[in-house]
């Protein structure tokens, strides 16, 4: 299948502490490590892995860092061809701080990525993939939202109108605009945390969520309820998919998200139905989560079927 990714790439520092620092206070974190990542990054890396052939489009800076954060996406076969260079704003370089009991804070610098330049779209791109995945935060601002929108249209308006998967990200939740709400929940299929869930909504509970979002028109939404797997909804179905335990310990939740939407995406148009898609999707962010580093984990089918197998 031939996918066209829309989202950030990015140089991850991460760093493992006790807790996270209050206002003024210097902590030492129990491990410190770099890696490649990015919500596009990881969504592209995860899905050529898987067999796909992906393009991803995405903006580096004309800098050191540009290599580093495309190293997997290199190395997997994605193609780079819709990957721009900007000659003033940097490689987008995001600091990712997390504790054992799961609490986690970032620092996003969007630079060069927020400069996508919409005239670079080549619709053709566009209409001859099976599907294009948008990460949300390429929504949000900036010449890179213009370019996603435009994208999200080609696909719509195509002879062959082209499934539109939007991933929402916790970062851009509080910065989709109203007049975007629309997009996200236009969306083919829509995947987002429980968190991003009721923040987008303003409730509280989950089943309230859902309702609203019905209520406004969305056509199927999965949602990431973390260990207690993902909740797969249509307007006239809802259903708790069981988590998958994979072989390995949960070190690292960085991308964890990304690969769960890109394996749901794959067994999606591989044909699966929408719940056991749900459950290869909570098998491989789960498998993700057993490295240190979004793109860290390999995932192959093979992989998948094995833990489903468990
Ligand atoms: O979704 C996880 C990603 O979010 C941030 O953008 C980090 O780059 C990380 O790789």
């Amino acid at each position: 299948m031939k996918f066209f990714v829309i989202g950030d790439v990015t140089v991850d520092h991460l760093y493992h502490l006790d807790r996270l620092p209050a206002p003024g206070e210097e902590v030492v974190p129990g491990r410190a490590t770099m890696k490649p990542g990015g919500a596009g990054g990881t969504i592209s890396v995860t899905l050529a892995r898987l067999g796909h052939t992906v393009t991803l489009a995405a903006r580096v800076g004309n800098d050191p860092f540009a290599e580093y954060a495309l190293a997997s996406v290199r190395e997997s076969g994605v193609s780079l061809a819709a990957i721009q260079v900007d000659p003033e704003h940097l490689t987008s370089t995001i600091t990712v701080m997390q504790t054992p009991d799961g609490q986690r804070a970032m620092i996003s610098d969007g630079a060069a990525n927020r400069q996508l330049d919409p005239a670079k779209l080549k619709k053709k791109d566009i209409e001859g993939a099976d599907a294009v995945i948008v990460s949300a935060y390429s929504l949000t601002e900036g010449p890179q939202r213009d370019y996603t929108l435009k994208a999200i249209e080609t696909a719509q308006k195509a002879k062959k109108p082209v499934p539109v998967f939007i991933d929402l990200g916790t970062g851009a939740v509080n910065k989709v605009g109203t007049d975007l709400i629309e997009n996200v929940i236009g969306a083919d299929y829509l995947t987002l945390n429980q968190h991003e869930l009721l923040a987008l909504t303003d409730t509280t509970s989950i089943s309230a969520a859902l309702a609203q979002l019905g209520d406004a028109g969305a056509r199927r939404v999965v949602v990431k309820v973390g260990r207690m797997g993902s909740i797969v909804w249509t307007p006239t179905e809802t259903e708790l998919v069981d988590p998958i335990k994979p072989e390995g310990r949960v070190v690292d939740s960085t991308g964890a998200g990304d690969t769960f939407t890109a394996a749901f995406a794959h067994a999606v148009l591989t044909g699966q139905p929408l719940p056991q898609a749900a459950r290869i999707a909570n098998a491989a962010g789960a498998l993700a989560a057993t490295r240190v580093g979004a793109q860290a984990r390999p995932i192959t089918p093979a992989d998948l079927e094995a833990a489903l197998a468990r």
